[in-house]
């Protein structure tokens, strides 16, 4: 456990870390129907800045999200608002703080059989923290109704897991989230983060010395997290100074290594070099004009330049081809104890042997599978995104960084970001290239390896953000310069 890591303003609370911050804001005082009344307030807050009145129904369920539901009810009704609510459960079903504010609705409840009818919004406060299973019934088809309608979720749109972002049976298409005092994993993770739209967290009296208690391991990705550990070049570096990175290049495939070296290079390396195969070396000396080629003939051979003092990172993987002497030279790269990326085909050569590849590991690395290569190393990781890298991490001993619309990067101490600032568009051949590429030139640059992998998926979808559609990875490459200006100029 990292002490700290998850104490600010991004940390990410998961379902049961979000009772205990609740449970703590209560022990220091603050009454459970003050929070429930203040969550209801601003969910009634967020609505009254984006719409106007107009028919609207409450969608309660039976615990405190539904509780939630009838606080949102009653302040939208005082404002003069059209306002139905329809709840799962009559109220004598209720307990605790959401009985205490479902007294206080001095409205019609309506069962639900009597549907949305005209409601032009909908206020989703069916399921959040407490969802255990399957969203059907009376519930499911509530929401099945409510689609294509505004929808506003409280917490998260029921039916969305807010540890995973899977969806339990059904959630409907939110048009806006408001959740409380920190968002969840859900709110992040796929298909979770679409289905929630807009989040707005807001601050329901939870103070937030209760996250020293709780200590979240789980963050959303950005420059706060490793912006310090960026390495500027000062006057008296020389080229070496500023990260030599290696990039271990194939026989065939050469297009994916040269893409990975010229990442590198705009990424900040001050020298990087492709070992190339002898027989492929003068397609690459043809086709990289600032970068050095270094031939090898075989596994000895490629050791002796990886060995050399100078070189700081290495990346073995893009185009390296699914043949046995990948893993021979994954295993010698990762035995060298040299900081590295571990990528591509050095993943997926290891199906059937991933004890090989973690039992090679030496030093810092950083594995960068998408689904397919995560699922030949680690076949019985089951479940979600987060909790696969965290397991992946903690078995293999590297930094894993699953890779998706939703990048999840897990560090071995159990540590977690998740990567929230890529298009859509980064689902393009190459990109996994380029993303290694700047992985290895941070590491050469001597950023610990999750720092590493943290700020180059950051760089990387910050970059292709900048360009927009018709991506190709030659364009996230060119934005790197600038994403890295606005980081600089950050300081
Ligand atoms: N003091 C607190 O704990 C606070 C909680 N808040 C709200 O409370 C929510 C969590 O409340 P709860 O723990 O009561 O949980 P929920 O209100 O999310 O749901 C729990 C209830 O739903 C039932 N249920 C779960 N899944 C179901 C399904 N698929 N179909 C039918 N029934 C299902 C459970 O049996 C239980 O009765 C948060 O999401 C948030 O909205 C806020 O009021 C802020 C303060
Ligand atoms: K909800």
């Amino acid at each position: 456990m990292a002490a700290g890591f998850g104490h600010a303003g991004n940390a990410l609370l998961t379902v049961q870390e979000m009772y205990a911050a609740d449970a703590a804001a209560i022990e220091q005082g603050i009454a459970g129907t003050t929070l429930m009344e203040n969550a209801g307030r601003t969910v009634a807050e967020a609505i009254m800045e984006r719409w106007s009145p107009r028919p609207t129904v409450v969608l309660c369920g039976p615990g405190n999200n539904g509780g939630d539901g009838f606080v949102v009810a009653r302040l939208l009704k005082e404002r003069g608002w059209p306002v139905r609510l329809v709840s799962l459960v009559p109220i004598g079903q209720f307990k605790g703080d959401a009985r205490h504010h479902a007294d206080l609705w001095t409205g019609e409840v309506e069962m639900p059989e009597a549907g949305i009818g005209d409601a032009a919004l909908i206020v989703d406060a069916l399921f959040g923290a407490g969802l255990t299973r399957d969203v059907d019934g009376a519930a499911r088809s509530l929401l099945e109704d409510s689609e294509g309608r505004d929808i506003v979720a409280i917490d998260v749109p029921s039916g969305v897991h807010g540890d995973t972002g899977q969806v339990l049976g059904y959630a409907a298409q939110a048009a806006l989230t408001v959740t409380f005092f920190r968002r969840k994993p859900g709110h992040l993770l796929l298909p979770g983060r679409v289905r929630c739209a807009e989040v707005v967290v807001t601050d329901i009296g939870i103070p937030k010395s209760v996250l020293e208690g709780i200590d979240p391991q789980q963050i959303e990705n950005g420059p706060e997290l490793w912006a310090e550990s960026l390495h500027w070049p000062n006057p008296t570096d020389h080229k070496y100074a500023r990260g030599h990175s290696l990039v271990v290049g194939g026989a065939i495939m050469t297009g994916a290594a040269r893409m990975s070296a010229k990442a590198a290079q705009r990424a900040g390396a001050g020298a990087v070099t492709v070992a190339a195969p002898a027989d492929a070396q003068t397609v690459y000396k043809v086709t990289l004009e600032s970068i050095m080629v270094a031939s090898y003939r075989d596994t000895s051979s490629l050791q002796d330049i990886i060995e050399m003092p100078k070189v700081s990172a290495v990346l073995i993987g893009p185009g390296t081809g699914m043949v046995t002497a990948t893993r021979e030279r994954a295993c010698m790269v990762l035995r060298t104890g040299k900081p590295a990326v571990v990528d591509a085909d050095a993943i997926s050569i290891f199906e059937g042997s991933s004890e090989l590849l973690f039992e090679s590991v030496n030093g810092p690395v950083v594995m960068t599978p998408h689904e397919g290569e995560f699922a030949r190393v680690f076949p019985d990781l089951q479940g979600g995104r987060l909790f696969r890298a965290r397991a992946a991490a903690a078995r293999s001993g590297c930094i894993v960084l699953l890779k998706g619309y939703d990048t999840v990067i897990a560090a071995p101490d159990g540590r977690v970001a998740i990567n929230a600032n890529a298009p859509a568009d980064l689902a393009t051949a190459g990109a996994g290239d380029v993303l290694s590429g700047i992985i290895v030139a941070l590491l050469s640059q001597g950023l610990p390896p999750f720092e590493a992998a943290c700020a180059g998926a950051w760089i990387h979808a910050e970059s292709a953000m900048a360009f927009g559609p018709g991506l190709i990875p030659e364009d996230v490459i060119a934005g790197i310069p600038a994403v890295l200006s606005t980081l600089k100029s950050r300081r």
